[in-house]
This record gives structure tokens, C-alpha cells and sequence, in this order.
């Protein structure tokens, strides 16, 4: 018997990554990446050009029955009324609409009860999270304050998966734009626990009193189909998944439930659990998504993930694996070198022009070994204070799983349990987001309550002795951050 095979697709903040794997069983048949461009402002159709030299690396999609599309989250996509692409899309980690975010907190406050400091109270009841330069609606306000004609043209906003599905189905016309929940979640003009748009906030976000004739993508359910795609003519005809945003994405693929925490380290660090319940955190740490079934999405994100290893692999002149025995040849702590890794800025804690610091360099401790133990150590210390947010807000933790690029470090492995205080189970290395995706390809194929049961994938279980004075440390030092420019 022939078997039926479904794709994953994950076009990521660095690469596009696709899967393709049996639909019964989950068995990965073929694999193929493609490499996006640096910069925090991308024109999408270089998602596009990526996305089919991934496919085409991975052996085509002729035989392939689904396809979904996950995605890098939050990133604009503006398109004006004939479908085009109206500027560079504004991705994720671009901190440009730090200000429009402060903004857009205090005007909702304002509208709300007459006080701009009630406004991360009224953004957290309204969509589940707390504007930070991140979420989409605060890049409207961003067009809307800086590039007012580029505003003015705007007859539809998608995210990168959204406008990935649409072109994959043949970007008919801006009504045929569909999104999912997971995705929707990230906008910041979508109230999460009701599963609804609020175009009032669009509204705000654009300045504008016309957003009704603004498209915004139909939010399908976790197992609908957006469409028959045709990828390139003579490709044939697949069906095409509602998809997701990354995170969800990766949640579907390690098969997450309450009590599963997911620590990924990709471009960003993410601490993610899958609820029952929405979550709504005032404070801004933890954003209050959707997953990719039905439930919430608890998250905290910050900025600065797997790219801390690979600067401090630049500056000590090795690679991956030279950073990580370096790093294993310190003792825990770096004999008192802390690195505040906010290389990019912050998004968690708020501190989008912050750079990063060394602190505590002396003699004894400004060492190769203890460089690289730092960055693994501030790195995670971030993934921490996230992790301890989820806590806050009453995220229940049984298991934590650790993947993503940085996952592949052995340091970052072994160091993982040590900051944590808890054993962490590392999954075989994999494509876990688009794995979710082409798990939700078969499950839009089965047309089935729920996804298909796919076979379990290997974790091996890292332990170490708890080192809470590295996180004491790190607590006591992470604001003394200087200002981007200073
Ligand atoms: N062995 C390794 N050790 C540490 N980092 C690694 C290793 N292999 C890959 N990475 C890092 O992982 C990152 C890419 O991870 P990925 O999860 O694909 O990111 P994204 O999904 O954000 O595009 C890169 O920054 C890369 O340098
Ligand atoms: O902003 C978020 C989630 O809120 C990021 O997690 C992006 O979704 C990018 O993910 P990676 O490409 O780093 O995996």
C-alpha cells in the first residue's frame, strides 16, 4: 500500500525548515532548509524564494497530500488593496515601535476609565497581553506615525504564515487570506479568549476610522482546511492546513498538554505551556496566546536566544562545539562574571533599547572558559525570569522540555537543569514547529476530532545540582543595563 505523505513548513526568523512525513505515523521521509535574510525588516518575498528552495530540497511536494505553514510570529505584512505587498515586513525582534507600544498602552487606559495607568490592565482584558514592540498592532501604529501614506494604503494585514498560505493557494483575492488562533492570538487587535477581532484597536493602532474594509485574515479552526494549493505550476494540487504560529506550531509537534513547559531556544527564548484557560498578565511578562487546538498558549519571549551563543562563539573564535566545552571547563557561576545578554535589546523584562553587559570581570574570572559560561548562563537566566513569570501566573510545571537550535548545545543542555533547578528532558534534535505543522496537515487530511497520534519521539532526561546563586546573581545585576546609543 502506497502511503500517504503530509508537509511541514516552519519559515522561521533565520531559515525556512520542511518536513515531510508519513500521515499515519509520523515517520520523517525527507527534510530540506533554506536560509532567510539577517535584518529585523524582510521583504516577504524572500520567505517565498526560501520556502521553495527548502520544498525543493526536501524532494518537491508531488506526492505530498497537505501542507501547513507555521510561522514566525507577530511580523507585518501590510497589503494594499491589489494584493501587494506595500513595505518590508516589520519581523518579531524589531524594536522600532517600542515607543507606538507605550503609546497605545496608556490611549487604551485613557479610553477605558480616563487613566494611561490602567492600560496594561485594559490591553491584558482585551486581548490577552500587555502591547510590547513585538505584537503587530504596535507596527500599525508604527506605519501609522512614520509613514502615514504607506498607513493610508493599507487594505488588508497579514502575518508571515497568513500571507505564506495565501500565496501557496494562489492569493486570489485579499478575502481568501485565512489565519488560525495561535497566530491571531500575537496580533494585539484580537481578543484571544473570545476568539474574535477587535478592529477598534486596529483602529487605534492605524489612526484610521475606516478599518471595517480592512481584510484581516478569516481565524479558521485547528483542523479546517484554507484551501487546494498549487505551490508552482506542475506541482500538483495539495490541501492546504489553517497553520500556526511557531510556538503553537512546536506545541502540536512535542504533543504539549497542561504541565508540559517548553523552553525553546531559537532566535528567541521561549517558555511556553499549553492551558485550559486563557491567561491575561498585567505585568506584560506573560503574552496570553491561543495554541494550535483549541486551548491557550501562555507565553514569555525574550529577544535573545540561540544568537547569544553564536556571538559569544565569534568573539572566543570557535564554533558551536568549541563554545560549549568551553563553557563546560568553567565552574558553574564563572567565578563571578555575569553576561546580561540583551544583545538584541529586551522584550522580557520591557527594555527594548537596552544593550547587554559584563559584569563582575576580574583577574580570576576574565577567562575564555568563563565567557562562554556566562553567555550560556545569562541566556538561560533569561529563560528563567520567564519561566518564574509562568509560575506567577499559576502555569502548573510536570515536565520541561528544552528545544530549538540552542538546544543542540551540549552546554546549554547540561547547564539547563543547574539554573533551573528542575531536570530538563532534551527531544531528539528535530524540527519540532514544522513537525506540529505537518502533524495539523494530517489532521486536516483525517478530517478527525482530534490530530492523529503520531509516534513518540525520544527525550534524554538532563540533571544537575541546582546552582540558585547564579540566578541570585543575575537577578541582582540584570538592570544595571545601559541604553542602546549611550
Ligand atoms: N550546536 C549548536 N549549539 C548552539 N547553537 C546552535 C547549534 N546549532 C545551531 N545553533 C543555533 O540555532 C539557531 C537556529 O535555531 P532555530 O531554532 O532554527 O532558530 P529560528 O527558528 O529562530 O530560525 C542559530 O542561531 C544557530 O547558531
Ligand atoms: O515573537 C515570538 C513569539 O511571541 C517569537 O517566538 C517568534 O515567533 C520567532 O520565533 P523563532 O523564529 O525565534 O523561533
Amino acid at each position: 500500500m502506497t502511503e500517504t505523505l503530509v508537509a511541514g513548513i516552519d519559515s522561521s526568523t533565520q531559515s525556512c525548515k520542511v518536513v515531510v512525513r508519513d500521515a499515519a505515523t509520523g515517520a520523517l521521509r525527507r527534510f530540506g532548509q533554506a536560509p532567510h535574510p539577517d535584518g529585523t525588516e524582510v521583504d516577504p518575498a524572500a520567505w517565498w524564494d526560501a520556502m521553495q528552495a527548502a520544498v525543493a530540497a526536501a524532494g518537491g511536494l508531488d506526492d505530498v497530500a497537505a501542507v501547513s505553514v507555521a510561522g514566525q510570529q507577530h511580523g507585518m505584512v501590510a497589503l494594499d488593496a491589489d494584493g501587494e505587498v506595500i513595505r518590508p515586513a516589520l519581523l518579531w525582534n524589531d524594536t522600532r515601535s517600542a515607543a507606538a507600544a507605550q503609546d497605545l498602552i496608556a490611549e487604551l487606559g485613557e479610553a477605558d476609565g480616563g487613566d494611561p495607568a490602567a492600560g496594561p490592565g485594559a490591553w491584558a482584558r482585551a486581548t490577552g497581553s500587555v502591547p510590547v514592540a513585538s505584537l503587530t498592532v504596535t507596527k500599525l501604529r508604527w506605519l501609522a506615525d512614520h509613514e502615514p501614506e504607506n498607513a493610508a494604503r493599507v487594505a488588508a494585514v497579514a502575518l508571515p504564515h497568513d500571507w505564506l498560505t495565501w500565496r501557496l493557494g494562489g492569493a486570489d483575492s485579499l478575502d481568501t487570506l485565512v489565519t488560525d488562533r495561535s497566530d491571531a492570538s500575537g496580533t494585539g487587535y484580537f481578543d484571544t479568549a473570545a476568539g474574535r477581532y477587535r478592529r477598534d484597536l486596529l483602529a487605534m493602532a492605524l489612526r484610521r476610522d475606516d478599518v471595517d474594509g480592512i481584510v484581516l485574515p478569516r481565524v479558521l479552526g485547528p483542523s479546517r482546511a484554507a484551501g487546494v494549493g498549487d505551490l508552482t505550476a506542475g506541482l500538483g494540487h495539495l490541501m492546504l492546513g489553517a497553520g500556526a504560529g511557531d510556538n503553537a506550531g512546536a506545541a502540536l509537534g512535542l504533543g504539549m498538554g497542561p504541565g508540559d513547559v517548553t523552553l525553546s531556544v531559537g532566535t528567541s527564548g521561549v517558555v511556553s505551556a499549553v492551558s485550559r484557560n486563557p491567561v491575561a498578565d498585567p505585568s506584560g511578562l506573560v503574552a496570553g496566546f491561543a495554541d494550535a487546538t483549541g486551548e491557550y498558549l501562555p507565553l514569555a519571549v525574550t529577544l535573545n536566544g540561540s544568537r547569544v551563543l553564536d556571538a559569544a562563539a565569534r568573539l572566543l573564535g570557535v564554533d558551536h562545539a568549541g563554545l560549549a566545552e568551553l563553557a563546560l571547563a568553567a565552574r558553574p557561576g564563572a567565578e563571578g562574571l555575569t553576561l546580561v545578554p540583551y544583545l538584541e535589546g529586551e522584550r522580557t523584562p520591557n527594555l527594548p533599547g537596552a544593550t547587554g553587559s559584563f559584569l563582575g570581570l576580574s583577574l580570576a574570572s576574565m577567562t575564555r572558559e568563563n565567557v562562554a559560561r556566562a553567555a550560556v548562563e545569562g541566556l538561560l537566566c533569561g529563560l528563567a525570569d520567564g519561566f518564574a513569570a509562568m509560575q506567577d501566573q499559576g502555569v502548573p510545571v510536570e515536565t520541561v522540555r528544552l528545544v530549538g537550535g540552542g538546544a543542540r548545545s551540549e552546554a546549554v543542555r547540561r547547564i539547563a537543569p543547574a539554573v533551573l533547578g528542575l531536570p530538563v528532558q532534551v527531544p531528539d534534535p528535530g524540527e519540532y514547529v514544522a513537525d506540529g505543522a505537518a502533524r495539523q496537515a494530517a489532521w486536516t487530511l483525517a478530517g478527525t476530532a482530534e490530530p492523529p497520534e503520531w509516534s513518540a519521539f525520544q527525550v534524554r532526561t538532563y540533571e544537575a545540582e541546582a546552582t540558585p546563586e547564579v540566578k541570585e546573581r543575575y537577578a541582582a545585576r540584570r538592570h544595571l543595563v545601559a541604553e542602546r546609543g549611550a
